[in-house]
């Protein structure tokens, strides 16, 4: 007996009586593949369990966030500590001042940092202060990045935006839209061309230094470095958005990973171990822009709960209790990275694949993917025929192939195993359907 979705297919229907299209965050109604989306009831390790009682190896990991796996006994420990001392009470505590002394450890670029609550939080405030702080009001970022949700860069987004092909949302104002100008990632030149015509109005550049929500796009050789040299040149702010590659490409991020030093930072996911959290930071003498410390207003009544705070702690601590944890995760990838390549190449199928520590990326295409035009060279059908077999046999990825996906700690040897002979399968489907399409 395959696997069924009877009583996710009823809950779908009930949630979409209740919530818009069912879901609270669009990718997760599976616009982009079709069907079902399987309702969780629970997760551990690097399962999930729906609520027909189906299983799943997990590699999407709440978009992250679930580096240790799901339901880590030293995430859920902390939290239960936690939990009995008050959920929050919107005045300092020493939570906030630790988890921002692990931060700053891991990424020494970022000399303050303010926590938020999601990282459309922190790219939405980074904006303002990088403004004010430049006395400047254009932006600039890269098509196909994501970076959440807020009008300035709800432009020519990557993530949900890019796979439902709205990319630019109605109801974003076209005088805020008109403030942020689009170049194509991965193409230093049109940055520079850009900057020789609106440099001296240009108040920051924003950018995925690894692009997690086109599906995982590297930046080319060198190409991070020109980003900074021209930022600097113009006296623009250059603004990581390492919310998704933070902690998961190296423990100190795309910056530590290629040796950039941004002059601010935003993150969120792994720094809240699956609670909701962001953080921005970065240069001092910026960052004491920000309220109190300067003019520049953010605020926040659950900022820095203390539950948020926790569950990121123990997520940092457990991370660099390892030394070998990095390697082990890069390593896993790595092999699966090879075991998909290798079931690919049977099946006489031309992929894509990407990976950097413990990000993956998919594309079914036979072009080089280097930036968002290139990525949506990939076939959706085809990929739809893919996720839905290896859903099938138990294996769980984003719903698109313009999404990245996660390795976690949780993941076995055997668990690899698995993935790569769903592979086959799928692989061996999508072969067919190529043939007789
Ligand atoms: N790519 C998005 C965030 O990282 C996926 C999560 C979402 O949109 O709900």
């Amino acid at each position: 007996m395959g696997y069924q979705f009877v009583k996710s297919a009823a809950a779908f229907a009930e949630a979409k009586e209740y919530i818009p299209g069912g879901v609270n965050s669009p990718v997760r109604s599976f616009r982009g593949v079709g069907g079902t989306p399987p309702f969780i009831a629970r997760a551990a390790g690097s399962r999930l369990y729906d609520i027909d009682g189906n299983e799943y190896i997990d590699y999407v990991g709440s978009w992250g966030p679930m580096i240790l796996g799901h339901a880590h006994p030293a995430v859920t420990a902390a939290l239960q500590k936690a939990v009995l001392q008050g959920t929050s009470y919107g005045a300092p505590t020493l939570l906030e001042t630790e988890l921002a002394q692990l931060i700053r450890l891991a990424f020494p670029s970022m000399e303050l940092v303010r926590m938020v609550n999601s990282g459309t939080e922190a790219t939405m405030s980074v904006l303002r202060l990088a403004r004010a702080y430049t006395k400047r009001s254009r932006i600039v970022k890269f098509v196909g990045c994501y970076h959440g949700h807020h009008d300035s860069l709800l432009v020519k987004a990557g993530s949900g935006a890019a796979t439902l092909g709205v990319p630019d949302s109605p109801g974003v104002p076209a005088s805020v839209a008109g403030g942020t100008i689009s170049v194509p990632y991965n193409d230093a030149d049109t940055l520079a061309q850009v900057f020789a015509q609106y440099g001296e109005d240009i108040a920051a550049v924003i950018i995925e230094p690894v692009a997690g929500n086109m599906g995982l796009v590297p930046p080319c050789e060198g190409y991070l470095q020109k980003v900074r040299d021209i930022t600097s040149s113009y006296g623009a702010l250059l603004i990581f958005d390492e919310v998704m590659c933070g902690f998961r490409v190296a423990y100190g991020g795309a910056q530590a990973l290629f040796g950039i030093k941004p002059d601010l930072t935003c993150l969120g996911k792994v720094i809240g171990g699956g609670l909701p959290v962001g953080a921005y930071g970065g240069r001092r003498d910026i960052m004491e822009h920000i309220a109190p410390a300067g003019p520049v207003y953010q605020a926040g009544t659950l900022s820095g709960n203390p539950l948020a705070m926790s569950a990121g702690i123990a997520t940092l601590r457990t991370l660099t209790a390892d030394p070998d944890m990095y390697r082990k995760l890069t390593g896993k990838t790595a092999a699966l990275a090879v075991g998909l390549r290798n079931q690919a190449e049977r099946y006489g199928l031309s992929l894509q694949f990407h990976q950097l520590g413990s990000m993956f990326g998919l594309f079914f295409t036979d072009q080089p993917v280097y930036d968002y035009d290139s990525a949506t060279t990939a076939d959706t059908e085809a990929f739809a025929v893919y996720f839905h077999t290896m859903l099938e046999n138990g294996i769980y990825l984003a719903p698109s192939q313009f999404e990245a996906g996660f390795m976690s700690a949780a993941h076995s040897e055997a668990d690899i195993a698995a993935t790569i002979a769903a592979s086959a399968k799928a692989f061996a489907k999508v072969a067919e359907r190529n043939r007789t399409k």
